[in-house]
């Protein structure tokens, strides 16, 4: 019964087209990400400019590995018809985003966890090993960006208080007139790529494991932001010495987190001088 189930819903996913296909596999994943705490705060529109500093920091690095990658294939048979780079690349939106939100030095200030860093290696890595895979990563980011975009950027404005676009540019594609068509032109260009069957299975999984490795940015995100609130509670009750400890080992520590820090040391200090006098 189970295994006439299985087969039934093969066969149905083998009529499909690579667009419906990817859809398909890729529903449960979806609803798992607008569950994240991160995508919550959008929703309720809630979003922190913390929240949201982190969050452009990690997309740089993710959009910077995709990007690259899809440039140095973008005449593989598998990416050709996907490449989209007028219309799509969001490298220099989210340079210039950062920019406005950390100045001209964001480059030593942003900081991104171990998940990010994850993503972006398994980015180079079907990058230079399989190139047809980055179907899959480019199909979950910018059909997720042209989907949600114009609502997620005027939520992040007004949550944030911005009086402008500025910092907003991430969200703006102004060389794609309307998202539905575009869309549509993107998935019938997916549909046209030549596949084997063992490629395309190879596509659909990928395509989850990129939900999936979103996820987890989105948490470590949240993480990272719940260890760095908490320890600036806890510093302000108890003036004792905390060890500022990231989960998910955040690489590039930046000059904020290095404040903080310093910030610690400096309290323990001044209170473990009060203690001993
Ligand atoms: C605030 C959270 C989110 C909301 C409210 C949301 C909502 C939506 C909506 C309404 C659509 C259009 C569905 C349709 O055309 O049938 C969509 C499509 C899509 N979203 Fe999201 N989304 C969210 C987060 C995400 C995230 C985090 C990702 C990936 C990292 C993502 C990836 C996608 C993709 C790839 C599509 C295109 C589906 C397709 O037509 O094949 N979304 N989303």
């Amino acid at each position: 019964m189970e295994t006439e189930k299985k087969t039934q819903a093969t066969a149905e996913l083998t009529d499909m087209d690579l667009s419906e296909q990817i859809k398909k596999v890729t529903k449960d994943s979806h609803v798992r990400a607008e569950k994240t705490e991160l995508m919550m705060s959008f929703q309720r529109g809630q979003v922190t400019l913390s929240q949201y500093k982190l969050l452009l920091s990690s997309l740089y690095e993710i959009y910077q590995a995709l990007e690259e990658e899809m440039d140095r294939n973008s005449n593989h048979p598998g990416v050709a018809p996907i490449y989209f780079p007028a219309e799509l690349a969001r490298l220099e939106s989210i340079e210039k985003d950062l920019e406005f939100f950390y100045g001209q030095d964001w480059r030593e200030k942003i900081v991104v966890p171990a998940a990010t860093k994850r993503y972006s290696h398994r980015l180079r890595q079907i990058g230079r090993e399989n190139p047809e895979l980055l179907l899959a990563h480019a199909y979950t980011r910018y059909l997720g960006d042209l989907s949600g975009g114009q609502v997620l950027g005027r939520i992040a404005q007004k949550s944030m208080g911005l009086k402008s676009n500025e910092g907003l540019s991430f969200f703006a594609f102004p060389g794609v007139s309307s998202p539905n068509l575009f869309k549509q032109l993107y998935r019938s260009r997916m549909n046209s790529v030549e596949l084997t069957e063992e490629q395309r299975n190879a596509v659909l999984e990928e395509a989850v494991r990129s939900f999936e490795f979103n996820i987890q940015v989105f948490d470590d995100l949240q993480k990272m932001l719940s260890v760095t609130e908490n320890q600036l509670q806890s510093s302000s009750t108890h003036s004792k010495s905390v060890t500022l400890q990231i989960p998910g080992a955040a690489t590039n520590m930046s000059s904020l987190l290095r404040m903080v820090l310093g910030l610690f040391v400096a309290l323990a200090t001044v209170s473990m001088g009060i203690y001993v006098f």
